[in-house]
């Protein structure tokens, strides 16, 4: 399908409220995106990663923090609000202790900050996601 915005912005977001706008506008079914956050491509706090068809997954949002370049325990969640080729507004928040995921349908996520980052100074999105708007709360 359409190949999404990847790539990587040097952003420096404190704990604070990142909202995106941005939908998978594939012409074939997206099999997966992620969004990467933390304090470079090895050490992540969170890897938000909705799969629609991958890694033998269906319908299912994996969360995984990276830390020089080992993942984490996965953590999986079943309820899973997206649609191929609706928009979705993801809003990130976070503290010292946990990120929380706000998504579709007043339905939210956390995850705990394994890094205890107080700061995000990288950013990352890959897949099949078009991001059309991030705005820093
Ligand atoms: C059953 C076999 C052993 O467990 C499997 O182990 C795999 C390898 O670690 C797990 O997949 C990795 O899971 C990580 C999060 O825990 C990452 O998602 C990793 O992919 C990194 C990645 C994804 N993407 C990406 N997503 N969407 C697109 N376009 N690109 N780019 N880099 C995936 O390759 C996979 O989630 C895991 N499956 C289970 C059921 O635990």
């Amino acid at each position: 399908g359409e190949s999404g915005l990847t790539g990587v912005g040097r952003v420096n977001l404190i704990p604070g409220c990142l909202a995106q706008a941005g939908g998978s506008q594939p012409v074939s079914l997206p099999s997966s995106f992620a969004l990467n956050m933390g304090r470079a491509g090895s050490d992540l706090a969170l890897h938000f990663n909705p799969r629609f068809e991958s890694h033998g997954d269906a319908h299912i949002i994996i969360c995984n923090s990276l830390q020089a370049g080992e993942w984490g325990e996965e953590q999986r969640e079943p309820d899973f609000p997206f649609q191929p080729g609706q928009d979705a507004k993801i809003c990130i928040s976070f503290d010292t202790q946990e990120l929380t995921v706000a998504l579709p349908g007043e339905q939210q996520l956390k995850f705990p900050n394994r890094l205890g980052l107080e700061a995000i100074e990288f950013f990352s999105v890959e897949g099949d996601f078009r991001v059309k708007s991030i705005k820093f709360k």
